[in-house]
């Protein structure tokens, strides 16, 4: 049976505090690393000396979600500064297959990302390329945002193909996720939640992990 992930992201930590907030999740499976540039979305975080020092001092490995222009240059960065993973976007990559190949020569896994207004079904054809899909559940830029529960038809058609091919792809979802709808992103297939808000917002981070996966755990479907 695939095991539940959860992934809090640091994007609703406290930023003058992040060891601190990084300690407070040490029940999670991945800390996620939202990294924006003001380009690909109007928001702007962090770049790699932060996540250096994140890979650095986190009890759990890191998982780096580029919102980024040209990651096909700066995704290799990510991936020598020590992250378990870096995933990309759809609409910023130019050749995709070759990013993906070359995170995993640096022994780094590859996850692939759609925006809420993009198909998944292009990436049929080159599915065994990448560890992770990764189905935004919100317009990626800011935390926060409502969940848009019209995306688990996406997530549920990208299940059945990759248990139909024998795969063993992860599906990530992320925005929005929190006890409330992670029953809801489970049930359509996705194995791995980024929840922000909904963990660095609850007065007991590890408690809202767990309450997190336990929900979804019950509601997934193998
Ligand atoms: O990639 C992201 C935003 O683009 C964040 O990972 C995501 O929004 C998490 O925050 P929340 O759980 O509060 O929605
Ligand atoms: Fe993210």
């Amino acid at each position: 049976m695939t095991a539940i992930q959860i992934a809090p992201s640091i994007l609703s930590a406290d930023f003058c505090n992040l060891e601190r907030d990084l300690n407070r999740i040490a029940n999670a499976d991945l800390v996620h690393v939202d990294v924006m540039d003001h380009h690909f979305v109007p928001n702007l975080t962090m770049g790699e000396p932060i996540v250096k020092r994140i890979c650095e001092v986190s009890p759990i490995p890191a998982d780096v979600h580029l919102m980024i222009e040209d990651p096909d240059r700066w995704a290799p960065e990510f991936a020598k500064l020590g992250a378990k993973s870096v995933t990309f976007h759809m609409g910023a990559t130019h050749a995709p297959v070759r990013l993906a190949r070359q995170l995993h020569d640096m022994g780094c896994e590859a996850c692939f990302a759609v925006r809420p207004a993009e198909p998944v079904e292009p990436i049929f054809d080159i599915l065994e390329e990448f560890d992770t899909i990764l189905i935004m559940t919100v317009e990626p830029g800011f935390g926060g945002q409502k969940f848009l529960s019209n995306q688990m038809d996406k997530v549920r058609r990208l299940r059945d193909e990759i248990t139909r091919r024998g795969l063993k792809t992860n599906i990530q979802v992320d925005g929005g996720v929190s006890p409330k709808t992670a029953a809801t992103v489970a049930e359509a297939g996705a194995n791995i939640l980024v929840a922000g808000s909904a963990v660095y917002g609850a007065e007991d981070p590890a408690q809202a992990i767990e309450q997190i996966r336990e929900a979804a755990q019950a509601a997934y479907r193998d």
